[in-house]
């Protein structure tokens, strides 16, 4: 058996080969472990699932053993997003939650979050105690046998009324009613159908749903909002009458937007939108946060508004960091995830979603109009991720590589930095970067570069890969 690990955003496993619910079990009990040790257990602990195949089985196992211990346990009552778990923890002031997902992985996949009492992803430090848990456990021979009998209880909730009330203090729905917007929603057969839609519809705009009930196989493709996986709300979209397609990952933590006509806008064009919109329209303040794999363009417009920058590693667990800790007004990621000041640390699709509404109703413009303003002001960069597979032997031999990577030039453009949070990043002349690391999700390496044009990214991309051999 493979070990249990956290990686990137929690533990996840093929269903039957490592997600078991003998090793749920133990994972769990890892976690109550975890709980007492803190002093949290008697805070109780909020048990959420999403839709894949038996997550309501798996979460009923977690709640049972986390009951079995001692501990009161919150049930959602229904598949439920991560980010409306994150919110419950605030909601029942609880120790922390579980949330069984597997977020946008393919479907042979779930997995088990732990969202600790602060309501955002787990740092390391509290992964590492319960993987170290979890490894004592196994050393031991226990045997996480279902307890029979509860020793607290297990209370079946439905945060969907107060995380609502919650986001009308965020967002203004209002603006969404009285601009009677059509938006087409697709939650991706995901945890937030019911969610994003229902909203919308209460704020009073016109709502055209697909890909809005339960299947394990999410028909076929990745429950990822890229522009590839996205082809059906591109269509509803270009179609008409919607102006705008907003789409929820698998667990609705991260979000994927679709201009009037079709278009696919990228996170790292939202983003800057975004803050354009919190900093002018809404008035906000405070620093800025980003990956160190997200647009820099963030970078120039938080110097020009005289705000502080803060670049973190990959995971949204340093960007939840930098926004409870540091009060900033945005964190960010490249890869579809965001949240704002007043939010839980975690990053939501949804509230993603409503904010893009907000900001179509409010302008009366298009996403890639309010884009190309953005632009007028801070000037334009080009940004692409490319991903490439290997083996886990030629993942070893890259990273040896990457460990002396420092060449003096690439694409002809001369290095001025390096940077070495997460891979390697290596900042160019003329406000272009180019980042290589390996991906904690998945079997691949990714390599992020941003520059002035499409043919100059493009262009240090293929050095990248020609001089490391990847
Ligand atoms: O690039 P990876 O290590 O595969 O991580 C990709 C993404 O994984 C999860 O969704 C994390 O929550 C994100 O913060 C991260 O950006």
């Amino acid at each position: 058996m493979r070990k249990i690990s956290f990686g990137t955003d929690g533990w996840r496993g093929i269903l039957a080969e490592d997600f078991t619910f003998d090793n749920v079990r133990l994972v769990a009990a890892a976690v109550a472990q975890y709980l007492a040790a803190r002093g949290l257990a008697e805070r109780g602990v909020v048990v959420g699932y999403d839709t894949r195949f038996l997550s309501e089985r798996f979460a009923a196992a977690v709640a049972e053993v986390l009951a079995g211990r001692g501990i009161s346990v919150f049930l959602t009552g229904r598949a439920t997003p991560t980010p409306v778990v994150a919110f419950a923890v605030k909601l029942y002031r609880a120790g922390g939650a579980v949330m069984l997902t597997a977020s946008h992985n393919p479907p042979e996949y779930n997995g088990f979050k732990f969202i600790p009492e602060y309501a955002g992803p787990a740092l390391p430090h509290i992964t590492g105690e319960i993987e170290a848990n979890i490894r004592k456990l196994q050393e031991a021979g226990a045997e996480i046998a279902p307890p029979g009998g509860e020793k607290a209880p297990v209370t079946t909730i439905d945060p969907y009324d107060a995380y609502a009330c919650h986001l009308a203090t965020l967002v203004d729905m209002g603006a969404i009613g009285r601009a009677g917007l059509k938006v087409a929603v697709d939650p991706m057969y995901g945890a937030g159908t019911g969610y994003l839609e229902e909203l919308l519809k209460q704020a009073g705009a016109s709502v055209e749903v697909l890909h809005n009930h339960r299947d394990p196989l999410f028909g076929g493709t990745l429950p990822e909002p890229t522009a590839k996986s996205l082809g059906g709300l591109r269509e509803a979209v270009a179609k008409g009458p919607a102006q705008l397609g907003l789409a929820l990952d698998g667990d609705a933590d991260r979000f994927g937007l679709v201009d009037s006509g079709g278009d696919f806008v990228t996170p790292n064009q939202f983003l800057p939108v975004l803050l354009y919109h919190l900093i002018t329209v809404k008035g906000l303040r405070g620093p800025v946060a980003r990956t160190v794999a997200t647009t820099h363009l963030l970078d120039r417009m938080a110097e020009r508004h005289g705000l502080r920058l803060v670049e973190t590693p990959v995971g949204f667990k340093y960007v939840g960091q930098c926004l409870a800790e540091e009060g900033a007004v945005l964190g960010g990621e490249e890869s579809g995830g965001l949240s704002v000041k007043g939010h839980v640390p975690e990053k939501d699709g949804i509230l993603a979603g409503l904010l893009a509404a907000e900001m179509a109703a409010v302008h009366g413009k298009s996403l890639k109009e309010l884009l190309e303003q953005v632009y007028r002001e801070y000037g334009r960069l080009y940004s692409e991720r490319l991903d490439v597979h290997t083996s886990p032997a030629e993942k070893e031999r890259v990273l040896e590589v990457l460990k002396g990577f420092e060449p003096e030039a690439l694409a002809g453009r001369k290095v001025t930095g390096r940077v070495t949070k997460d891979g390697v990043k290596l900042l160019l002349e003329g406000d272009a970067w180019v980042l290589i690391r390996p991906s904690g999700t998945e079997p691949l390496f990714r390599i992020y570069a941003e520059a002035g044009s499409a043919g100059e990214v493009k262009a240090v991309q293929a050095d990248v890969l020609r001089q490391t051999g990847l």
